[in-house]
């Protein structure tokens, strides 16, 4: 009940902070709905007027009902526009929110949990819902507003009449029923609609194209798609049929007692104890009854509207929760000591299984760390630890003593730098898709041709046909594609756009291009970082290429989430365990 009020707050607040006008507009809404209850008023006055040759019955009959319809009909047609305005800005309002929230989270959870990518995927399905919230919400108040006139009336007409009502309110337990089974409904359907549309992406999805074609998979996918957009739509087809049964049996009951109402209402009439007016004004509100059955059903679907906002508080309270990891303390200009890993261990936030156990190493300020291991073994999320995507589940990562969680995240990652194996495309001008590796210089070419100069990128650009200037991308307007070897070039040129970082990631950012070239390039690296040694600049390589990772100063062998083997590439050649076995084996291999 706490959960829903304070949906209910969330979306007046936010109708009355997005257009304060038009929320309190609607507020006349509901009044002008008490001119049906009071329309069987005006027609038993005419009636009467008719039937006993009073003019003045007549007249107050025929202006009542005048101004029942056109007032109602106004503030009906005004209400309309202004609700329709109203829900498409409050849904514009939650949408942008949504998009500020999710975009501005500090970790990857919400990528990577199923549990909130079904959350999420709720709350954009029911975007609608809590931009109609408003509707919803004015419609209700406006059916009890005319429930209860109707009610007042049947007081006036007969007493006995309020039997009525009862039959009406078996509606509800129908409307909880209802409520129940269209939460159970659009909780079933998260993950096969997250399935269809991922399926319908993967067939629109150029990366994918080819494989699509070679392998045939088209109509696969389309089959997949279709089935998962059934499963999908089943519990809510499941759910229209159990409240259509509902409905029907509970119209079933109510219709036996209106009948039984209009039956007593002209045995009074015939024993002289009610004028023909009266037999009108009766049928009329008894026929109104109806109106409690909608007021009840309208509130059962005010539910949809609040689930949605319950969903809304809860990204907001995750975000909220996320966002104290803003509040911590600035890192220090450069790192003297270095990084200490204490007994670390991790395991995905809703996962079982740990990925790093017991880690203690020191990486010490100004080195060069190669991270080595097989598929799986935990090199890239000790990266992602680093990176602060996530937060060691066990131990502490110390920087020159601090806590790693103690330092304010953004301003952490302000003072990284990375590249990684699955970089991202910007399809922007060169200039930018570089440039972004530091926003501050998002304009300077110098800057920008200085980083592909360093990252051994510096081929790329005199291809491009207007050089830094070339729109990248085919899609777009006299956009050009590139190679993959080349946008993973313009990936490392925008890994070494900042000019100070502390921390620099190459997370096998060189996968495609050739062993020699990898090797050369790292070489490369391992030379500017001596550059940034009197800052206590830090590398991290992650390399599944030996040769590349022998000139680094610290070679750290992770083996199921575990150390295995550390030391420099001599040391552990003289140790002659793992490592030296996999550098013997890929040597030979290359050779
Ligand atoms: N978001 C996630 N949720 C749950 N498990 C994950 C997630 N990301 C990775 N894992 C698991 O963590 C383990 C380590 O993954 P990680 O990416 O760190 O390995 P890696 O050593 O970098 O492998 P590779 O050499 O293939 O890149 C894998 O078993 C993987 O299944």
């Amino acid at each position: 009940m706490r959960e829903q009020w304070r949906g209910f707050r969330l979306l007046v607040s936010t109708a009355v902070r997005t257009d304060p006008w038009r929320t309190f507009g609607l507020v006349l809404e509901p009044i002008g709905r008490l001119a049906w209850p009071l329309a069987g008023l005006w027609l038993s006055f005419l009636t009467d007027g008719v039937l006993q040759d009073r003019g003045n019955l007549i007249v107050a009959g025929i202006i009542g009902l005048l101004a029942g319809v056109v007032g109602n009909w106004g503030i009906s047609l005004c209400g309309n526009m202004m609700r329709i305005t109203l829900s498409e800005k409050v849904g514009f309002a939650f949408d942008r929110e949504i998009t500020r929230l999710t975009a501005d989270l500090p970790g990857l959870d919400h990528h990577e949990r199923a549990d909130y990518q079904d959350r999420l995927e709720l709350l954009r399905q029911s975007q609608g819902a809590l931009g109609g919230a408003m509707n919803s919400l004015i419609n209700s108040v406006a059916n009890v507003v005319g429930g209860a006139g109707v009610i007042v009336m049947l007081v006036v007409v007969h007493p006995l009449l309020l039997v009525l009502v009862l039959f009406a309110l078996p509606a509800i337990p129908v409307a909880r029923l209802e409520q129940r089974w269209n939460k159970q409904a659009e909780e079933e359907s998260a993950t096969p609609s997250r399935q269809a549309r991922h399926l319908r992406r993967l067939a629109y999805d150029r990366g994918a194209g080819m494989e699509i074609r070679v392998f045939g998979l088209q109509e696969e996918l389309r089959a997949r798609s279709r089935e998962a957009w059934r499963t999908a739509r089943r519990p809510a087809v499941r759910a229209a049929w159990r409240r259509d049964l509902a409905h029907g049996i509970q119209e079933i009951v109510y219709a036996l007692a209106f009948v039984a109402a209009i039956g007593f209402v002209l045995w009074r009439a015939t024993r002289g104890q009610s004028s023909v007016g009266e037999v009108v004004m009766a049928v009329y509100t008894c026929a109104r009854v109806q109106q409690v059955v909608w007021a009840i059903h309208g509130v059962a679907r005010l539910g949809q509207s609040l689930r949605a906002a319950g969903r809304m508080l809860w990204l907001r309270d995750y975000a909220a929760t996320a966002d104290a990891r803003r509040s911590g303390r600035a890192p220090e200009q450069s790192i003297a000591d270095g990084i200490v890993f204490e007994n670390v261990s991790f395991r995905y936030p809703g996962t079982e299984r740990w990925i790093l156990r017991g880690m203690s190493l020191h990486i010490p300020a100004g080195g060069v760390v190669a991270l080595v291991g097989e598929n799986g073994a935990g090199k890239s999320t000790l990266v992602k630890l680093l990176a602060r995507m996530y937060e060691p589940t066990e131990g502490r990562i110390l920087v020159d003593g601090v806590d790693l969680a103690e330092l304010d995240v953004d301003a952490w990652r302000e003072r990284l730098s990375a590249a990684f194996q699955d970089f991202a495309k910007f399809e922007l001008v060169a200039q930018q898709t570089v440039g972004v590796g530091d926003l501050s210089r998002l304009d300077d070419e110098a800057a920008v041709t200085a980083a592909l100069d360093r990252a051994g990128a510096a081929d790329v650009v005199p291809k491009l046909p207007q050089g830094v200037a070339s729109q990248l991308g085919s899609s777009w307007e006299d956009g050009v594609d590139l190679s993959t070897g080349q946008w993973q070039k313009l990936a490392l040129g925008r890994a070494l756009m900042r000019e100070a970082p502390l921390v620099v990631f190459f997370d096998e950012p060189t996968a495609s291009l050739d062993a020699p070239t990898e090797h050369a390039l790292f070489e490369r690296y391992t030379e500017a970082s001596r550059a940034g040694a009197a800052r206590g600049m830090i590398t991290v390589l992650v390399s599944h290429r030996f040769s590349t990772v022998r000139s680094a100063d610290l070679i750290l062998v992770i083996d199921d989430g575990r150390i295995a083997e550390l030391g420099s590439h001599a040391e552990l050649m003289e140790i002659d365990g793992l490592y030296a076995e996999l550098y013997t084996l890929q040597a030979r291999s290359y050779a």
